[in-house]
């Protein structure tokens, strides 16, 4: 559904009022050859309208030469910034960049946050971004998901289909996506809804059993037949089942990279406005898959990198696993029951 230039302002506006945007701040927007227009130009309008100083640092697509998918999230790790010392001398002077290109897993985004710069994500089409606006209550509900997961030793998930994991937790931090950055040095993804954190080093272990319906991005299929994973010291050893197996593990081979195989981010979706069946209703290259990472009741795995918490791991392969019908304990406590995501009493 399109979306007009006033309803994107307001959206635009009530995102950096939340960000707490100030007059006379500077305002870098990161952009590149798959930038949507709407959204960058009503990026511009608003910022302006806000009092900021606005740049635009526009900066040509890479990695063509290696993907297999023009989804940004896709390959990951070198971007247009990496080597790039004027440009990035740009954003570390900027109080607020409008990541419009996708640096997420780079090392280039944790430099320029260490700096004190707040980046916020926004690649995801208009109407998406429009339909799942970030909310104060967004803010107050995955903080208390992240907070349960800081106080937690382990993560256990089970299904009925038969997936058991064990995660212990600990040694990386926690990492809250509510969809605005209204601290100083934050990182955020308007849209999302969703906390995670990543399994200690070598330690993840236990079967993952994907059953009908969860969704691999970016593939941005949704299974007709399950997979099964053997995970075993913090890694896939073991990828088995019918097509839906041999297309990943087909995609996942052309990495040629054992570190493609690491457990990842492990979390749960809290976003009641996401839903699990919009990623049917869109073509794939015109979403991230948002929804499907968001969506409440879901637990979200991925596979691939971890220096986004301070991890080693830069792989380029990045897979994002959101899956239905799992029950996810910290410590023996149940958050999500069978899909379901446990607020207040639920979760005593
Ligand atoms: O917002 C995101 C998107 C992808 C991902 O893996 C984590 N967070």
């Amino acid at each position: 559904m399109p979306v007009s230039d006033a309803d994107m302002v307001r959206a635009w506006t009530h995102v950096l009022t939340l960000s707490k945007l100030k007059p006379q701040e500077v305002v870098t927007v990161l952009t590149s050859d798959g930038t949507h227009p709407q959204t960058l130009r009503t990026a511009l309008i608003a910022a302006s309208t806000l009092g900021a100083r606005v740049n635009r640092l526009d900066l040509p697509p890479v990695n063509a030469e290696h993907a297999h998918s023009r989804d940004s999230l896709a390959y990951l790790g070198t971007t247009p910034l990496t080597g790039n010392r004027a440009a990035m001398a740009a954003l570390k002077e900027s109080d607020l960049v409008l990541d419009l290109m996708t640096l997420l897993f780079s090392p280039e985004q944790m430099e320029i946050l260490e700096s004190g710069t707040k980046i916020l994500l926004a690649v995801e089409p208009p109407e998406v971004l429009v339909r799942l606006l970030p909310s104060l209550e967004d803010k107050a509900t995955v903080g208390e998901a992240t907070a349960l997961l800081k106080a937690a030793k382990e993560m256990h998930v089970t299904s009925r289909a038969g997936t058991d994991l064990r995660l212990p937790i600990g040694e990386f931090p926690t990492v809250q996506e509510y969809g605005f950055v209204d601290e100083p040095g934050r990182w955020d993804h308007w849209p999302s809804g969703f906390g995670f954190t990543f399994p200690n080093e070598g330690q993840a272990s236990g079967r993952i059993v994907l059953d009908k319906g969860d969704i691999l991005l970016p593939m941005k299929s949704y299974l007709t037949s399950q997979i099964e994973m053997t995970v075993e010291k913090g890694y896939v050893t073991a990828i088995t089942g019918g097509l839906d197996a041999d297309l990943l593990n087909d995609y996942m081979d052309a990495f040629a990279d054992p570190e493609a195989y690491a457990i990842s981010h492990i979390g749960w979706g809290t976003q009641k406005r996401a839903r699990w069946s919009t990623l049917g209703l869109y073509d794939r290259e015109q979403t991230l898959g948002m929804d499907a990472r968001a969506f409440a009741g879901n637990f979200l795995f991925s596979l691939g990198p971890n220096n986004e918490a301070g991890g080693s791991r830069t792989t380029a392969c990045h897979i994002d696993i959101p899956m239905r019908n799992c029950t996810v304990r910290l410590d023996g406590r149940a958050v999500v029951r069978e899909g379901k995501l446990l607020v207040g009493k639920e979760l005593a």
